[in-house]
């Protein structure tokens, strides 16, 4: 996951491959709070780990379930048939909010002495609805702060289940869904009957809500969609086993990207179009709909169990009008979609967008505006114009807290104009996609020119590494450790019982060539063996320095150097990595200092780990490297023309790294 304040996507031309999506939030969560209302174990598969499912698990477990998790299968004994808590509880429900509404109709039918709070954006997000009916059917559950809003302190209740109980459908089906999910839990000696007053919103929700139900032995009635009747005598039974699908609406940032983005030609028949695992076309969540919309739209599709793929198909894209009562989260995609369409989109009867982790209306329309387009909105509608090649604008476009304003304008990223799109906050796509930036880069593919590269190369204990590993940090890049590739061919070249001489250039080459190299962290494994400790000895940097002398050694490098230039970006550093190995990197920093602080310096790190060092012997070492490594006539240590210098002797590593960001800042705009 991308933990960056922001993420710089880089211009991407084209997208193919295969991705694999995480569990559906809404199927995890339902299947989680079901599996602990039940009777019995279930072991519950492909699980969603995320934001929401953390809540709910915690929640969980707070309430006495047995919860074991190994990776994606969770394993949980429910509470049916065992003593609820009596102590006071406070859960804390995060923004989750299909945690947030089930648990309280539970909890509240159960009876206790619960408190469910949340972050800000929780409290300002409407549940007053589910409140008034679950007072009507006798729950006790008081406003902590404002009227109609969490948190909330639920109590013991006297339940009058005779009569119909009335919820609204109207704003979120959620409650509905938490009505479903609860009464089961009072239905033993008499049938409970919900009325729905309004016109219910977001039916496929309620679908995958009963048919989870139907696993767990709840056979609910439906009438039309106005009234839901659980028979009497229903009791929860664990179905042992059960796996989640994938999330379809993260499927629709996959679909849309195929729609959208062109196959790799260099690639043949293997370049084209976009294979997702884990979800078809007969999957049980209503927004697997999305996809008769991109087809609409121009999206190719073809689907078998649990996958689809997608190609590119009518481009542009066509533009719609169409009702999104059916699909309100994937039809946030549509809204980027629209952007490459030739006319206007317009997506209607989306109210429901506005009470969700944003207003996702005013979010989809000020970000679409900041890339150029012409947007319209009104309650529960939005129009987006189409954004013609010549007319995009650079972006930082704002995420609102909101997983699906990020991942939906990650598409922007393959405008026509080949201009970068800056995500602010990527880490909220954790709620649904942890990995979902990952996902996307393991399929889209751009121009070498067009991914991001910062070269610092210097002398050596100037701080390279520090640096560069931090400003990567900072950015979400890959990195680049150059001199450890050194290191390592010389470690390989004595355990091949070579020398680091001229003589065994041509052998050396060869293992340098196929070097069997692997970073992992801090840890660099050659066979998959750990040599970190080893090549970083001081003796060990003076071998790199032998054989990097070596053309033959230099070149057979080359080739694994460049191949960490990936998506989105990379921080490289050594001694030529501005001047040979990245010559039009965007950003070329040169990194001294004075060879007494260098030396003061590799002294402190040498102490540190523990090994013995002394500060002349190590000045003199330093010294005698960087001779040879400024003296040599293959890719000698100088600073490209066009790099800035950077004297960091009497800076501290923050400083350091607050200059190369604020340069790059100044080269990023
Ligand atoms: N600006 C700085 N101020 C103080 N100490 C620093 C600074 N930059 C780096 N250091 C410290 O200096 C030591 C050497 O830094 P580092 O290993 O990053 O250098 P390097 O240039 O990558 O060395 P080499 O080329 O030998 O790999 C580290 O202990 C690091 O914490
Ligand atoms: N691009 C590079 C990087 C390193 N070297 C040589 O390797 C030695 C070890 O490098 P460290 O950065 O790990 O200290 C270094 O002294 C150079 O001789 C290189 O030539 N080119």
């Amino acid at each position: 996951m991308f933990s960056t304040a922001f993420l710089d996507l880089p211009a991407l031309q084209g997208a193919s491959g295969t991705v694999t999506l995480p569990g559906s939030k809404s199927i995890s969560n339902r299947v989680l709070l079901l599996s602990a209302l039940c009777q019995g174990t279930t072991v519950v598969h492909d699980l969603l780990d995320s934001d929401d499912t953390r809540v709910m698990l915690a929640a969980l477990r707070q309430l006495g379930c047995d919860v074991l998790v190994d990776g994606t299968t969770v394993t949980i004994t429910g509470l049916g048939g065992c003593a609820w808590p009596r102590e006071a509880i406070e859960f804390f429900m995060g923004n989750a909010g299909t945690a947030m509404r089930p648990l309280t109709a539970a909890l509240a039918v159960q009876g206790g002495d619960f408190t469910l709070k949340g972050v800000p954006r929780m409290h300002e997000r409407p549940i007053g609805d589910l409140v008034d009916a679950l007072r009507e059917l006798g729950c006790t559950i008081d406003y902590l702060g404002n009227e109609g809003y969490p948190p909330l302190r639920v109590r013991q209740p006297t339940l009058q289940l005779d009569k119909p109980i009335p919820v609204r459908g109207d704003v979120s089906s959620q409650f509905l869904t938490a009505l479903l999910m609860a009464l089961p839990l009072a239905a033993q000696d008499r049938a409970i009957t919900i009325e729905v007053v309004g016109e219910l919103i977001s039916k496929p929700y309620i679908e995958i809500t009963l048919n989870l139900l139907a696993r767990y032995g709840i056979a609910v009635e439906r009438q039309g969609w106005e009234r839901f009747v659980i028979p009497a005598g229903s009791r929860y039974q664990s179905p042992g086993t059960i796996h989640v699908e994938a999330d379809a609406s993260s499927a629709s940032y996959f679909i849309a990207l195929g729609a959208i983005a062109a196959g790799d030609p260099s690639k043949g028949s293997q370049g084209k179009g976009i294979r997702i695992q884990g979800v078809g076309a007969d999957s049980i969540q209503g927004d697997i709909r999305f996809m008769d919309a991109a087809a609409q739209m121009g999206a190719q599709i073809t689907s078998g169990p649990n996958w689809l793929e997608i190609n590119r198909g009518a481009w542009p894209l066509k533009g719609i009008t169409l009702d999104c009562n059916h699909i309100p989260d994937a039809a946030m995609t549509l809204a980027v979609m629209a952007l490459y369409a030739d006319g206007p989109t317009t997506l209607r009867n989306i109210a429901s967008w506005r009470v969700k982790e944003t207003d996702r209306i005013a979010a989809m329309a000020n970000e679409s505006r900041k890339l150029g387009a012409i947007v319209e909105e009104g309650p529960d509608w939005i129009t987006i114009h189409p954004l013609p090649a010549g007319q995009w604008q650079r972006a930082s476009i704002h995420t609102y807290d909101d997983h699906r304003v990020a991942m939906c304008f990650s598409l922007a990223a393959f405008n026509p104009d080949q201009i970068p799109v800056r995500i602010e906050d990527p880490k909220c796509v954790a709620k649904t996609f942890p990995d979902y930036f990952e996902a996307l880069f393991s399929v889209a593919h751009t121009a070498a020119a067009n991914i991001p590269v910062i070269c610092i190369d210097g002398p050596t204990a100037s701080g390279k590494g520090t640096l560069a590993s931090r400003v990567a940090a900072q950015l979400g890049y890959h990195y680049l450790d150059s001199g450890a590739l050194y290191r390592v061919t010389a470690h390989a070249a004595l355990q091949a019982g070579l020398t680091l001489e001229a003589a065994d250039e041509a052998k050396i080459a060869d293992l340098a060539r196929q070097l069997p190299v692997r970073f992992e962290g801090e840890q660099v494994l050659l066979n998959n063996v750990d040599v970190t400790d080893a090549i970083r000895s001081e003796q060990g940097g003076m071998n790199a320095s032998k054989v990097s002398v070596l053309p033959a050694v230099r070149e057979a490098l080359v080739a694994l150097q460049h191949s960490f230039r990936r998506l989105p970006g990379l921080l490289a550093d050594g001694r030529d990595m501005g001047t040979v190995i990245f010559p039009n990197a965007a950003l070329k920093v040169f990194l001294t200092a004075s060879a007494a602080k260098r030396a003061e310096r590799r002294h402190k790190q040498l102490i540190s780990k523990g090994f013995s060092a002394n500060i002349e012997s190590l000045r003199a070492d330093l010294e005698a490297r960087d001779a040879r490594d400024m003296s040599r006539s293959a890719s000698p240590l100088q600073p490209a023309q066009d790099a800035l210098q950077l004297d960091n002797s009497s800076l501290s590593i923050e400083d350091s790294v607050a200059q190369v960001l604020d340069w790059w800042q100044g080269k990023s705009r």
